[in-house]
């Protein structure tokens, strides 16, 4: 369970981009934050991982004190959280594979890391995870050769490899075309249905929230505004959200 109480982060003196915000996620659930550009959304994801340090509130997963870990606890607590960028974060130079393999680094000793050193079984594990995907054929390719989805499934493969139990993605489909939308957070849903991840998503379209989100978490300038489901979700609510009228 991923637990966030009064989490608030302001930058230098005055920009408040997330204010006391609390919720809860059960192990499973597949939760989308909803808003603006602007509205706090990936600052409140990069706190869940203090890749951005909350200015206050308290993060906790499983029972674990994520705000207050000391550096070699937050390496183990990490390997739990993957992470999915709307810029996908890969090593362009990179093939495809030890980008994957990348997410094993939080598994592997500091100096077999330091030498891309990876054990077979991660290799196979690799090997397996872009079977899944779909793009095993992309294996040694460049990563910066692939399209936009191809490298966003890459993303996903190496946040796979952490054996996650929370997956973070931050405007994952902003960059692709429709089609690859679907496909990308189809596969988002699959791997939270058959593997029990639980997924916190960063979206702005409502129509792809209500559809792919269990949960809607709307943020509105750094506030939580509302914590519903789909079905519960009125129009009126997402006008609120984006100050003007919102067709769902
Ligand atoms: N590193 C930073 N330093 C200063 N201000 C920042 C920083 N990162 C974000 N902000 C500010 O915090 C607020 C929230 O930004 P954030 O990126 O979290 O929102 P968002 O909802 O994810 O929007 P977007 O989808 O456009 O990234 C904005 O006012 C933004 O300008």
């Amino acid at each position: 369970m991923l637990i966030l109480d009064r989490v608030s982060k302001t930058y230098g003196d005055d920009t408040e981009a997330v204010r006391e915000v609390s919720f809860e996620l059960q192990p499973g659930e597949f939760a989308v934050v909803l808003g603006q550009s602007g509205a706090g959304k990936s600052t409140l994801l990069r706190c869940i991982n203090r890749l951005v340090e909350p200015t206050a509130g308290r993060i906790a997963l499983d029972g674990e004190d994520i705000t207050g870990a000391p550096p070699d606890r937050l390496r183990t607590l990490r390997r739990r959280i993957g992470m999915i960028f709307q810029n996908y974060n890969l090593v362009g130079r990179n093939s495809v594979l030890t980008n994957v393999l990348a997410g094993r680094l939080g598994y592997t000793p500091p100096s077999y890391a330091l030498l891309n050193h990876f054990s077979p079984q991660d290799v196979e594990e690799a090997h397996a995870t872009l079977s899944r995907l779909g793009i095993a054929d992309k294996t040694h390719r460049r990563a910066d050769s692939l399209s936009g989805g191809q490298q966003q499934r890459v993303g996903i493969a190496r946040a796979l490899m952490q054996r996650p139990r929370v997956i973070l993605a931050d405007e994952p489909v902003a960059s692709l075309d429709p089609a690859t939308v679907e496909s990308i957070l189809e596969t988002l849903l699959d791997i939270n249905r058959k593997d029990g991840v639980t997924i916190l998503c960063n979206l702005h379209v409502p129509e792809l929230a209500r559809r792919f989100g269990r949960r809607i978490l709307g943020m509105k300038a750094g506030d939580l505004v509302f914590d519903t489901t789909p079905d519960a979700l009125e129009a009126a609510q997402i006008d609120v959200l984006y100050d003007m009228p919102v067709s769902l």
